[in-house]
């Protein structure tokens, strides 16, 4: 494909015959015929490499006007990352036609499994991207963040195209969007699932967090097109601050949930493995049986059928799939029963909001006289804002508590430790290990009581270092869950 012919589709200014052969923004992946995007990063400055992209072959590079490029053109923008955006999603062409885009603090990653699921059942080829991965009809493969980097993330679009994939489902993270990680293409719908603290290393403030998130509605989606909004009824200023922005970009907007006006969550009622909810929509009350449990995930799949909904799915075939829906990997996951019979539930709750939630989910199920015990830390290099509000809830919510580490990355674990702890009760204690932390929890359950081990979810390895020192260790709280349950520890 020629220069010009993408600079025109983009909309940018320039002109040029040669033949663009890829994209990339790290300098170490330019080949020649490359377009290169020099993007000033939270730990350098891309336009430090532009010579050295230049010499392996780069023909252009995106780049700030103020930046220096020598020997290729200059695609001058004030915001390079978002030009380039642009610029490649006209090479890396055509995506599936049905595109859907999810934000919130927690259950992102939940509706995205939840959408494509649906869609599955409609009969649709459908696939999802996010933190577990790009899921497609034939398999599973990780990429390594929730929202892959912009060339990554176009380019998995194409090439699940040429795989007959029409319809996607994909986790738009607030880092994601700040960083332009994934633009330029025509998203039918999104959703918003909800706003609570998290990554306030990374935004600052909340009003800050919340905005990275709020450019899904204003920049990303296609003007006019659906958005699902999870409304609790609880009064939220965060939801009706995201109702008003979707409607002030004209944006067509389905509340769902207890607060909802298109699928109003009238009553939820737990059952042993699942939940009975119902649901009204058009005037009608309808009861499904729910075989997923705890309200965040009754939340969770009110948002997903919300998706398939605006996405042309019929509604009665959407009622009958939520009957039919599978547990998402690490949230929720009953790991085991221990000796005694107690069950042991894996989560991955890593913020304030999601721990009091995933509590929430499995207090019902507790047996009369019975305790809940909740092993859990908070990752290092992460908000560390979150880590007393995290002792807190789990202080509050549960009987007994059990601090542990969770990826430390670069920091010291036992600070961190230190810093749940200064918000937690007496029921609180620390176990550094995390496989020590699982084995007293799950040594202790009596017949009566249930242990959840939140954090890590889905997660294989537990992360210690950072940079060229950062080692990862094999750890898969399932697994560990399983040994300590039959005694192996
Ligand atoms: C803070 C953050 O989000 N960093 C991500 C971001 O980095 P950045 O743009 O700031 O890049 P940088 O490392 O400073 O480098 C600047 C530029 O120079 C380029 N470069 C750099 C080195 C070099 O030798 N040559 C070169 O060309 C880089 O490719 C980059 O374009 O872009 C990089 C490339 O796409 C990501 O790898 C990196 O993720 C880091 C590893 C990370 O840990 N990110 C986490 C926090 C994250 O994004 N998490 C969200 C979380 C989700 C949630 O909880 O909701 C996610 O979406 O996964
Ligand atoms: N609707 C919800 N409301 C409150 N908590 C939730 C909700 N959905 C999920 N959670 C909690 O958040 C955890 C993570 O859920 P999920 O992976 O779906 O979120 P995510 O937004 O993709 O997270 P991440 O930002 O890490 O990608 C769950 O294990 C649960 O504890
Ligand atoms: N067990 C994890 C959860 C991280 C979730 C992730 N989305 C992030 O904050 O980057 C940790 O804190 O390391
Ligand atoms: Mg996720």
């Amino acid at each position: 494909m020629k220069l010009g012919e993408l600079l025109a589709k983009a909309g940018l200014a320039g002109g040029g015959d040669q033949s663009v052969t890829g994209f990339a923004i790290d300098h170490r992946k330019v080949a020649p015929g490359t377009v290169f995007g020099a993007f000033e990063g939270a730990s350098v400055n891309g336009e430090d490499f532009i010579r050295p992209a230049i010499a392996a072959g780069a023909i252009a590079v995106v780049a700030r006007p103020e930046a220096r490029v020598e020997g290729a053109l200059h695609l001058a923008d004030v915001n390079p990352r978002r030009a380039f955006a642009r610029l490649a999603a006209g090479f890396f062409s055509p995506v599936p036609a049905t595109l859907v885009a999810v934000t919130g603090t927690n259950g992102k990653t939940s509706c995205v499994e939840m959408t494509r699921q649906i869609w599955r059942m409609a009969g649709e080829r459908a696939a999802s991207i996010g933190t577990l991965g790009v899921t497609t009809p034939d398999g599973s493969v990780s990429t390594g963040l929730t929202t892959p980097d912009i060339v990554t993330f176009l380019s998995n679009m194409s090439g699940l195209a040429r795989e007959g994939v029409t319809h996607v489902a994909y986790e738009a993270s607030s880092h994601g969007l700040s960083q332009y990680r994934n633009e330029g293409l025509m998203v039918s719908a999104s959703a918003f699932t909800n706003f609570s603290r998290d990554h306030l290393d990374y935004h600052g403030t909340m009003d800050a967090y919340f905005a990275a998130k709020m450019r899904l509605f204003t920049e990303v989606v296609a003007p006019g097109s659906p958005a699902v909004i999870h409304d609790a009824g609880d009064g939220s200023e965060w939801t009706a601050k995201a109702i008003a922005e979707a409607e002030a970009r004209g944006l067509k907007v389905l509340s769902v949930g207890e607060g909802g006006t298109f699928l109003r969550l009238v009553s939820r009622e737990p059952g042993q493995l699942g939940q009975v909810l119902h649901i009204e929509y058009e005037g009608d009350t309808r009861k499904v049986n729910l075989p997923l449990i705890g309200a965040y995930q009754a939340a969770n799949a009110l948002v997903s059928a919300g998706l398939a909904m605006a996405t042309g799915v019929a509604p009665s075939t959407v009622f009958e799939a939520l009957t039919r829906l599978q547990p998402v990997r690490g949230r929720l996951e009953r790991a085991a029963l221990n000796q005694a019979g107690a069950p042991v539930y894996v989560d991955y709750a890593h913020t304030p909001d999601a721990l009091e939630a995933a509590i929430a989910a499995l207090r019902p199920h507790v047996a009369e006289g019975g305790k809940l015990i909740v092993v859990y830390g908070a990752g290092g290099d992460r908000d560390a804002g979150k880590r007393p509000q995290m002792g807190e809830v789990a202080a509050r919510a549960a009987d007994i508590a059990i601090v542990t580490d969770d990826n430390p990355r670069s920091e010291d674990p036992a600070a961190i430790r230190a810093a749940i702890m200064a918000g937690a009760g007496p029921n609180t204690r620390e176990v550094g290990d995390r496989r020590a932390a699982i084995a007293v929890a799950v040594g202790e359950a009596g017949a009566n009581d249930i242990v959840l081990i939140a954090g890590k979810g889905h997660e294989q390895g537990q992360i210690f270092g950072s940079g060229e020192t950062m080692r990862i260790e094999a750890f898969d709280d399932v697994e560990v869950a399983r040994e300590c349950a039959g005694g192996q520890c």
